[in-house]
């Protein structure tokens, strides 16, 4: 039986209003720790509500780009207090909702509230340069101009910093936003808009609107009226969306998909590079796009290496996110759950060795969770599925190499480039590995996992549209250049 009396129904943002449509089904958002309980009801919206969220963004975005940046940075900063004094609240629902644990979920709402401060001082920072004329007479700059409505389309992974991330920029450089976050995190994204609604941004400045990606992703893609998309998610999807928008003219990023590498070289403090394989691989059930995926190790030190990760994976404690102790929550969703398991069960059908995991858990009290167990191959060769492709789920793959140049190689040997690190004290090695790997995010004795809020993110090859977001970045994105020539 499901624990409906309790959940709570979450309606659409339009036009500075909660309204709820008639006719809509209602989604069950269930808690991955115990698929018996409901967090919360969505709207499975219709286009017609899209439409109306659009109008609505449509209608506000003049009033709202004539404010000056530092008006705009006021109701960034009041959503900030907002989210900071719900902050324990809001980071057990996004627990209950789609799993991690919660350190990870408070961990995520503080860097949301950190993101909407970096980009309510961003109101007052520069926008253009001075670029000298040829005419000594005239006066040449360049300024920024909002692209106007943006439509931002969110995963489930990181509930509350993704929107925010997107979100924030959209909105301090002039943007009005209609957001169709993940589904299955709807409830605790509706939690980040009603802070958005206490800090009074004026009406139609931020919508929400929830259903599925086929009906309201694909309307934003496909709606005239929004003029720029920003998603984070698939690579499968991403792709439909880049065409989409590319097709009427819109402009788009993405942030897909990862298969991230770590190397470990031969004289690497292994400690260290135990703990930034299992934190990179293994935090978050490895539902980051981030996430440590295929781990290369030098022949010198593979054993102890092997030893060391092995004593250390063992020691994990998997459990509900809200019981303090836990360190690896369930997957996300029964969907996730059964995916992570299919590829699982083809590194073994391809012939990977199972050093540890690769089961369901179902022990006291997470039988009807989406546990599995953090699972480590070895003998993977680099042709077979699990080292391939992205699993997003606390999977990991050793692979034995015999020199760096090799490790490189193998590094390098996937469609995706999001994040590489690499475990050395050789200098020259780490200037090798920041020279040649492939990889937007090059991190040198760290975890591949590890987004700083104020500096670019996103990937090379098929990790994203080559774009990048957060810091600074973000103004490429969600601005258009005028060049503007002044002359008397
Ligand atoms: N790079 C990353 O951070 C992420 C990567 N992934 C990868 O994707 C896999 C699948 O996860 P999944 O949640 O299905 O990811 P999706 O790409 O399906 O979902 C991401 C977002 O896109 C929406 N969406 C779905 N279909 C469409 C569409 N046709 N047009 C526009 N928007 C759409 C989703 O809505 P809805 O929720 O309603 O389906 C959600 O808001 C994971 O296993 C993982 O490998 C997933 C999440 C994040
Ligand atoms: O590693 C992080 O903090 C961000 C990861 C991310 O953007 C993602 O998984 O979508």
């Amino acid at each position: 039986m499901k624990t409906q009396t309790e959940a709570i129904t979450y309606s659409n943002y339009i036009n500075g209003e909660w309204i709820s449509a008639d006719g809509n089904s209602l989604e069950p958002s269930v808690n991955p720790a115990n698929k018996n309980e409901v967090v919360g009801y969505v709207q499975l919206s219709s286009r017609a509500e899209l439409d109306a969220a659009v109008s609505a963004a449509k209608a506000a975005k003049t009033e709202w780009r004539k404010l000056s940046g530092a008006a705009r940075g006021e109701f960034l900063y009041k959503a900030a207090n907002m989210l900071e004094s719900r902050l324990d609240e809001i980071a057990e629902t996004m627990t209950k909702e789609m799993g991690k644990t919660l350190p990870e979920a408070k961990g995520e709402t503080a860097r949301g509230i950190a993101i909407l401060r970096y980009y309510a001082g961003e109101g007052m920072r520069k926008v253009g340069d001075v670029i000298p004329s040829t005419d000594q007479e005239a006066l040449m700059f360049t300024t920024r101009t909002p692209l106007g409505v943006v439509g931002v389309i969110s995963p489930w992974n990181f509930p509350v910093a993704i929107p925010i991330w997107k979100m924030a920029p959209a909105l301090i450089y002039g943007n009005t936003v209609v957001l169709k976050p993940a589904t299955e995190a709807a409830v605790t994204a509706a939690k980040v808009i009603e802070c958005f609604d206490a800090a009074g941004f004026p009406a139609g400045v931020v919508n929400m609107v929830t259903g599925s990606g086929s009906i309201i992703g694909q309307g934003i893609v496909d709606h005239p009226d929004i003029n720029g998309i920003t998603f984070t998610g698939s690579n499968e999807v991403g792709k439909r969306v880049g065409q989409g928008a590319f097709a009427r003219g819109a402009k788009y990023q993405l942030e897909m998909g990862g298969k991230n590498p770590v190397i470990i070289a031969s004289d690497a403090d292994l400690d260290l590079a135990v703990e930034g394989t299992i934190s990179g691989g293994l935090r978050s059930t490895g539902q980051k796009c981030t996430a440590t995926s295929r781990v290369f190790v030098a022949v010198e030190v593979y054993d102890t290496f092997k030893d060391k990760l092995l004593s250390k994976v063992r020691e994990l404690k998997v459990g509900h996110g809200l019981d303090a102790g836990t360190w690896m929550g369930p997957c996300a969703s029964e969907n996730q759950y059964k995916t992570v398991l299919s590829y699982i069960d083809k590194g073994l059908a391809e012939g990977a060795d199972l050093l540890f995991g690769g089961k369901k858990v179902t022990s006291e009290g997470l039988e009807n969770g989406f546990y599995v167990e953090p699972t480590v191959f070895e003998n993977v060769d680099i042709k077979m599925t699990i080292a391939r492709e992205e699993i997003f789920g606390p999977v990991l793959a050793l692979i034995k190499v015999e020199s760096f140049e090799e490790a490189i190689e193998l590094a390098n040997d996937t469609e995706f480039g999001l994040s590489a690190s690499i475990y050395t004290k050789d200098i020259g090695k780490i200037l090798a590995f920041i020279n040649d790997i492939d990889a937007g995010l090059v991190r040198v004795n760290a975890e591949t996992a590890g987004v700083e809020l104020q500096a670019p993110f996103g990937g090379m090859k098929q990790s994203s549209s080559h774009s990048r977001e957060q810091g600074q970045a973000a103004i490429e994105f969600f601005t258009s250049i005028k060049t503007v020539f002044v002359k008397a």
